[in-house]
Formats: structure tokens, C-alpha cells, sequence
């Protein structure tokens, strides 16, 4: 799934009106037709009760849909109740919706440890999928297997009928008449987008009122026409500051006030209207973005809508990544419009989302982690990690264990002499090497040693626990200069790449990868930390271009830029992974798939993927994802 920018977004408009002379209007109906039918979903999740059923639930969850599949491990409820390899079950074998397989099809329905049914059953495209139920609360009829009778209703067979007909599912609602739904709309593409939604919501029977945040006469091109149409089938509309808006009335509000062509702070009425939907504790459905959200950024400018579902429209927008306007997104589900995906591939598609299909089709990554029948450990790649101080060794224990457990054939840990009484045995999987001082610490004085040890070696990562050391930036550049093999630079090693410049290094051979969190990012970047944070995406793509690096950027949703221009954002992962030494068993993860053979960026993004996915078994197995510690990670890979 390919991540734009607003400008991007502008182009490939600008393309497919007029490349494809496909109508600007057409797009807009395809946008107004999508955001009514996630309106209709909500409603429909309302009156059944379904997605509400996962045993607890994690901050970041988010569903990103793409094409209506859903993304394997992602759910509306909760990121951590599917399996990391799409399994799909709560820890108590309970689900209140259904379940999908590795490739987002639905796959069944779910019944509780006591075998009785244990909630209502929607399908990839939010549809009904099976169950007892229809969408209004009905009994919608009996479900039948391939072979035509009864499926897992039980009871006896039932032959299936040899004819059927059926209608617009999409947009129908049977409970609508419960519905009332206020659509605030702006004076550009957006407010049409949501005049077009407006027109299918009243289709479906659902009360809607048009609240015009400026004139309805300012309207111009496509939004005019909408507004026309709406007009003309008698939509009511108020315009806000002449009339009186109810939001206490409404049972939602579709939010088209601002999309990808606003800029700054609302304005006026916009402020307003934004405000009261806030504060009206009614569910909000942002058209495209949350009002007054960075597109490219994440930005929120004051006051910002928080949306319960935003309904984004052709291609995700940075912005819906990037925090804190991730956190005003509520639900983002991605809606085809009509805009040929190949259009975004010609333009060079800069970011993806971070998931198996990209891995394996964009990436051209293995993500199978297949062993041969043949293999030995010599096939599996050697990894050398240069880590770990007196008071930090368990940095270097963390990452040699990951390296392992990522699956690579030998890891050697080179580390302070003075250490290596303590660290035998602690994993006895693991070479070790002395490479540093007698005091437990490093030395400049090491750096021949670690080349030496480097030699053969099919990857070096350096950095976990290694501490500062007088004459630190010569010994990395030593380690730069001389590993003739690809190279993971982390933490402290970071910190002495910030403090030198390192663009007059003789350039390398082979690849590095770099794994900042957000503060080491500030030092070699020389900006501040909220700097950072202001645009990581944007950041990464600059900075690994730049210096021809691949980075990885840590943090919620971790960005992973090739020196190639290229960035895709990860989802997998959650807030409880906020604890030390989980970046030492990521900086292990992404050397140990490097040492087996995948390109820089395979192995970072497959490493932050895999890194995400086991922190979320991990924590599932807790129960508790603020109990979860680095080493669970490792376990869990
Ligand atoms: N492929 C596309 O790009 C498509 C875009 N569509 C929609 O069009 C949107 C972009 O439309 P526009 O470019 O017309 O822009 P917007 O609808 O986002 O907003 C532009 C309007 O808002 C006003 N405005 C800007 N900043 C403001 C502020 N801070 N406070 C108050 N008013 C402000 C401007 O004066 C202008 O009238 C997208 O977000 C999407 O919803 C869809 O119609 C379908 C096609
Ligand atoms: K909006």
C-alpha cells in the first residue's frame, strides 16, 4: 500500500483526469459513494455489537484496509488478537467478529471455549459474512457450505437455492431510521467529497442535514455540482452562523470540512465547527483526513478533529502515520477511488506500508524463513557484534541473542575482557571474543582486534551497550573503513557517528544500516528531537539519501528509508515495546537476517516487521503488554 504526500496525491490526480480523462467528478463520486458505505459499517457495528469483543485491546491497534482486504494482523478491536501468522484467535479461543486468513480473506466464524456462537460475523468488506443475524438485527438466513448444504449454523443440510438475487449491500442499512447523521462541509474538494457521501447515506435511508461551513454559493467545479445534486434531491442543509446546528440531535457526524488543499490553522467557522464536533461525543467520520491533520506530517494544527473512523481516499496519507495526528485518526481505512495504483508505481511510489505483500513484492524479500534441507550452519551466515560495557553487557547479550533466534547460523560477541568471566553460559549458543579493556570498558586501542575478527565475517553490528570511550570516532572509523562486509551501527556508536563527519570516510562496499530512536536521530541529523518527530518519514527519506544509508528510524511506526530514495512505514508493534533493550534485540534481529544472505533493506524492513510481530505474541502471552521486557521479544520470535 503506497503512502503519499499531498502534493503526490495533487499529481496523481492531475494524472489520471488527465492521462486516463477520467472526470474529476467521477473520482469524487467513487470518494462520496466509499465514505458512505464505512458510514453504513459503523452503524451496522452499532446496532450488532460486533468488534467489540477482544479480550483487551492495545493503543496503536488500527485497521488499514486495502482494496477492502484486510491487512494480515491488523483488526478494528485490537492489534494483539490475531496471530502473527494470521491465525486469528483471541488467548481465549473467543471471537466477537470474524476471522481471516494470512492473505485478509475471511476465513469463518469463531465460537467460544463453551462451543456456542460467540458474536456477530462481518466479512473482509465489512459486509455480513455468515451468522443468524442480517444487518439490521434480523435473521438474515441460513449460511451454506460449498457444497450447498448447511454450513456452521448446525442442523441438518439444506440444499442451496439455484437462484438468488441480491441487492446493494454496500449501501443498506436496516435500522437506518435510527440514523441521523450531520455532514460539515468545507468549500473545497473535500466538503464534495462529503455532499457525495451525503447523497448515498440518504439512499440508504440514514437522515442526513449538509452544515455548510461557508456559503453554499463559494462551492465552485466539482463541489458546486455535488452541491446541486444534493439540492435538487431535497438534501436539508443548514449553513453555520445563520442557522442552527443540533449536534446533541445527531447520531454521527461526517466530517468534510478539510482535506489534502488546507493549510495552517482553521479558520473561523471551521474552528468552530471542528470544536463542537469534539466536543458533541458523537462518532466522527473524517473524508479523507481529521480536519485541520497535516497531510504530510501528522501535524495537528488547533483545534483538529479526532475521528473515530477516517475513510482515506486512493492512497494513504503520511500524515495518517505519523503521530500525533496518527492518534486523531481513530480507524483509517484506505478506499479505492478510481486512481490506478500503476500511476503511483510510475511516479516511483517513494513510501509503502510495511506489510508481508510488500516485503515479498516490493521488497522481493523471502519472508518465509525457510530452511534448506541441505543447510548447515555455515549456510546461515555469521553475525560479529561488537557490544556490551561493564555496566551495559546485557545490551550485548540482548542483540547476540536475537541475532540467533532471527534465525543466522553463528554469532560471535566480541566484548571487554573483564566481562567475559560473567557473560559464559548466560547464552551458550554464543562465541565470544575479548576485544576490549581490562576495566570493562572499550578502547580505542580494540578497534585492530574487531577487524581481525571481522574477517570471514558475513555482517559486524556495533553499538549496544558499548559506552563512550576516549578516541571513539577513530576506532569507528577504523570499523568503517576496514569491514568489508555490510555493517549495523547502533546506540553509542551513533553517538560517535553524530560527533564526526563521517561523509569524508572513505565511502564502503557494502551496506550500513543505522537504527536511531528519535534522540540519536536528533544528534546526527543537528536538529532537536521534536524536529524529528515533526516529519519522520520525511526525515528518513532525507537523511538515508543523503548520506547513502539505510536507516531505520525507531519509534510508533517505525520508518525504515533506503539510500535509494525509497521509505516504508511499519504498523506491526505497540507501545509496551517502549522499554530497554528492545532496540538491542532489534539492532541482533536486523544483523542476523543481513548475515543470511538479505539485502540492507529487506533486512531492516523484514527485522522492524518481525521485531513488532513478536513483541505483539510476546505481549499476548503476558496478557499485559506493559509486562513485557526485551528478552520476551527474543522468546517470542
Ligand atoms: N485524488 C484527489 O486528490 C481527490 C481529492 N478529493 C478530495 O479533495 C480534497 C482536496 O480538495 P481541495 O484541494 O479542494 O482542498 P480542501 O477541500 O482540503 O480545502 C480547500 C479549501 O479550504 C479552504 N481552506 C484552506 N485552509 C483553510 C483553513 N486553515 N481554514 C479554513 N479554510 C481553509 C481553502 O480556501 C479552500 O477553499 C481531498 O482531501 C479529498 O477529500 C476527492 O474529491 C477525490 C479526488
Ligand atoms: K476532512
Amino acid at each position: 500500500m503506497y503512502i503519499v504526500t499531498a502534493q503526490d496525491m495533487r499529481e496523481l490526480d492531475r494524472q489520471t483526469i488527465e492521462r486516463l480523462g477520467i472526470p474529476a467528478v467521477a473520482l469524487m463520486e467513487n470518494a462520496g459513494r466509499a465514505i458512505a458505505e464505512e458510514i453504513i459499517k459503523l452503524c451496522r457495528r452499532r446496532f450488532g455489537g460486533a468488534d467489540t469483543s477482544a479480550a483487551w485491546t492495545l493503543g496503536t491497534s488500527r485497521t488499514v484496509q486495502d482494496g477492502g482486504a484486510r491487512q494480515p494482523g491488523r483488526t478494528e478491536a485490537g492489534a494483539l488478537d490475531r496471530s502473527p501468522d494470521g491465525g486469528a484467535y483471541s488467548p481465549g479461543g473467543t471471537r466477537g467478529d470474524g476471522v481471516y486468513g494470512p492473505d485478509g480473506t475471511w476465513v469463518g466464524r469463531v465460537y467460544g471455549p463453551d462451543g456456542a456462537w460467540a458474536g456477530r460475523v462481518y466479512g473482509p468488506d465489512g459486509t455480513w459474512g455468515d451468522g443468524v443475524y442480517g444487518p439490521d438485527g434480523a435473521w438474515a438466513g441460513r449460511v451454506y457450505g460449498p457444497d450447498g448444504t448447511q454450513g456452521t449454523g448446525g442442523g441438518p443440510g439444506i440444499k442451496r437455492p439455484g437462484f438468488t438475487v441480491s441487492g446493494d449491500a454496500a449501501l443498506t442499512l436496516g435500522r437506518a431510521g435510527a440514523e441521523h447523521w450531520l455532514v460539515l462541509v468545507g468549500k473545497g474538494n473535500n466538503g464534495g467529497d462529503g455532499i457525495a457521501a451525503a447523497r448515498h447515506l440518504r439512499e440508504a435511508g440514514i437522515a442526513v442535514t449538509l452544515v455548510y461551513a461557508a456559503a453554499p454559493e463559494s462551492l465552485a467545479g466539482e463541489a458546486a455540482l455535488q452541491r446541486d445534486a444534493a439540492a435538487a434531491m431535497g438534501l436539508p442543509a443548514v449553513v453555520y452562523g445563520r442557522d442552527r446546528v443540533d449536534f446533541a440531535a445527531c447520531s454521527g457526524i461526517l466530517d468534510a470540512l478539510l482535506g489534502t488543499g488546507s493549510a495552517g490553522a482553521p479558520r473561523g467557522a471551521y474552528a468552530e465547527l471542528i470544536a463542537a464536533a469534539n466536543g458533541s461525543g458523537k462518532p466522527v467520520v473524517s473524508a479523507d483526513i481529521p480536519s485541520r491533520l497535516d497531510a504530510d506530517t501528522g501535524q495537528t494544527h488547533k483545534p483538529c478533529i479526532h475521528a473515530a473512523v477516517t475513510v482515506c481516499l486512493a492512497f494513504l496519507k503520511r500524515g495518517l502515520l505519523q503521530y500525533p495526528g496518527a492518534g486523531n485518526a481513530g480507524q483509517v481505512v484506505v478506499r479505492s477511488i478510481g486512481i490506478p495504483a500503476a500511476l503511483a508505481r510510475e511516479g516511483g511510489g517513494p513510501a509503502s506500508l510495511l506489510t508481508p505483500e510488500v516485503l515479498r513484492t516490493r521488497l522481493q524479500g523471502d519472508v518465509s524463513r525457510r530452511r534448506s534441507p541441505e543447510g548447515h550452519k555455515g549456510t546461515y551466515g555469521h553475525v560479529l557484534l561488537a557490544a556490551g560495557s561493564l555496566s551495559m553487557s546485557g545490551a550485548g547479550l540482548l542483540a547476540a541473542r536475537a541475532a540467533l533466534r532471527a534465525g543466522c547460523g553463528l554469532v560471535t560477541w566480541a566484548l571487554p575482557s573483564m566481562l567475559l568471566p560473567y557473560v559464559i553460559g548466560a547464552a551458550p549458543e554464543l562465541m565470544l571474543a575479548a576485544a576490549g579493556g581490562e576495566n570493562g570498558t572499550w578502547s580505542a586501542g580494540t578497534a585492530a582486534e574487531v577487524l581481525r575478527l571481522s574477517t570471514g565475517r558475513d555482517v559486524t553490528a556495533v553499538g549496544p551497550g558499548l559506552g563512550r570511550f576516549p578516541g571513539d570516532q577513530e576506532w569507528l572509523r577504523a570499523l568503517w573503513e576496514g569491514i568489508d562486509a555490510p555493517m549495523v551501527i547502533d546506540a553509542d556508536a551513533l553517538n560517535m557517528l553524530a560527533d564526526s563527519d563521517y561523509s569524508s570516510w572513505t565511502s564502503r562496499r557494502h551496506p550500513v544500516i543505522l537504527t536511531p530512536h528519535p534522540g540519536e536521530m536528533a544528534r546526527l541529523a543537528g536538529i532537536s528531537t521534536a524536529e524529528v518527530q515533526r516529519d519522520r518519514i520525511g526525515l528518513a527519506l532525507a537523511y538515508a539519501r543523503e548520506h547513502g544509508v539505510t536507516l531505520v528510524l525507531k519509534g510508533a511506526h517505525t520508518v525504515v528509508a533506503t539510500p535509494e530514495g525509497e521509505a516504508y512505514v511499519n504498523i506491526t508493534g505497540h507501545p509496551g515495546m517502549g522499554t530497554g533493550g528492545a532496540g538491542d534485540v532489534l539492532t541482533g534481529i536486523i544483523a542476523g537476517l543481513l548475515a543470511q544472505g538479505l539485502n540492507a533493506a529487506q533486512a531492516a524492513a523484514f527485522g522492524v516487521y518481525l521485531h513488532g510481530l513478536a513483541g505483539e505474541r510476546a505481549a499476548r502471552q503476558r496478557h499485559d503488554p506493559s509486562a513485557l521486557i526485551a528478552g520476551d521479544i527474543i522468546e517470542a520470535l
